[in-house]
């Protein structure tokens, strides 16, 4: 198996206190990870420094064989935006696109034809259930909806490492399970996934579990 991700001894130090104290963790393609833990332990800080959103203190993030920090600001962009789909707590989409032009924008981004990226969007919006909701914007979709659009802009780009932060946290039951067949095809297609939930049914779902506590894995 292909190696993803590897990151050693991450340490984020905010404030007068380390939040993240030397956490490694090497993912391979196509594997599953829940990341479980306390209220507090430092899973969302974690999981923005692997994401390539915020800087560690100190350790490395080796994705794709690159070592992610060290690489210049616009190369790192780049990356992130071909390597990893990232699912937030909050959806993040973009009040003013409609919910097609949400998941089409990074392939956009990326490099894609408006029209290649329509596809693409249209394409998983269909898979998702949300065909019929693709011209509305997020403002008239309800949180179901919006999480699963917010997924749908996650995959677009066929991440090979995928990122979820609590990505059912605010869903009932049925569109949970939408949201996680939708993370599990993605692992199933290779990409690494690695989500951080509160739900034992959703960790039970992961391949592994890890535990964070006091910031350590
Ligand atoms: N800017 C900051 N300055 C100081 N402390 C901070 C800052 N941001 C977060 N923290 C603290 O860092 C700790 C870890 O936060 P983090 O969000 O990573 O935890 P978490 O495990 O994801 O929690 P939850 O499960 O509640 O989302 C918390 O105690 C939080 O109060």
């Amino acid at each position: 198996m292909g190696e993803v991700l590897r990151c050693e001894s991450l340490v984020r130090r905010l404030g007068d206190r380390d939040v993240v104290r030397g956490a490694s963790l090497d993912l391979d393609e196509a594997v599953s990870v829940a990341l479980v833990g306390p209220s507090g332990c430092g899973k969302t800080t974690f999981l923005q420094m692997i994401g390539l959103l915020d800087r560690p203190t100190a350790g490395r993030v080796v994705l794709a064989g690159h070592d992610a920090w060290s690489l210049a600001d616009d190369v790192r962009a780049e990356l992130r935006l071909a390597w990893i789909g990232f699912v937030f707590q909050q959806n993040n989409l973009v009040a003013s696109l409609s919910a097609r032009e949400n998941v089409a924008l990074p392939a956009w981004r990326l490099g894609s034809s408006r029209r290649e990226a329509e596809r693409a969007a249209d394409a998983l919006l269909e898979r998702f259930g949300l065909a019929a909701r693709r011209d509305a914007p997020p403002g008239e979709l309800s949180v179901g909806e919006a999480q699963r659009v917010a997924i749908a802009r996650a995959l677009v780009n066929r991440p090979r490492l995928v990122l979820a932060d609590e990505p059912t946290g605010s869903l009932d039951s049925a569109s949970a399970d939408v949201v996680m067949d939708a993370l599990a095809a993605a692992s199933a297609l290779g990409a690494a996934l690695l989500m951080v939930t509160h739900d034992p049914r959703i960790a039970a779902r992961a391949q592994r579990t890890v535990e964070m506590r006091d910031g350590r894995l």
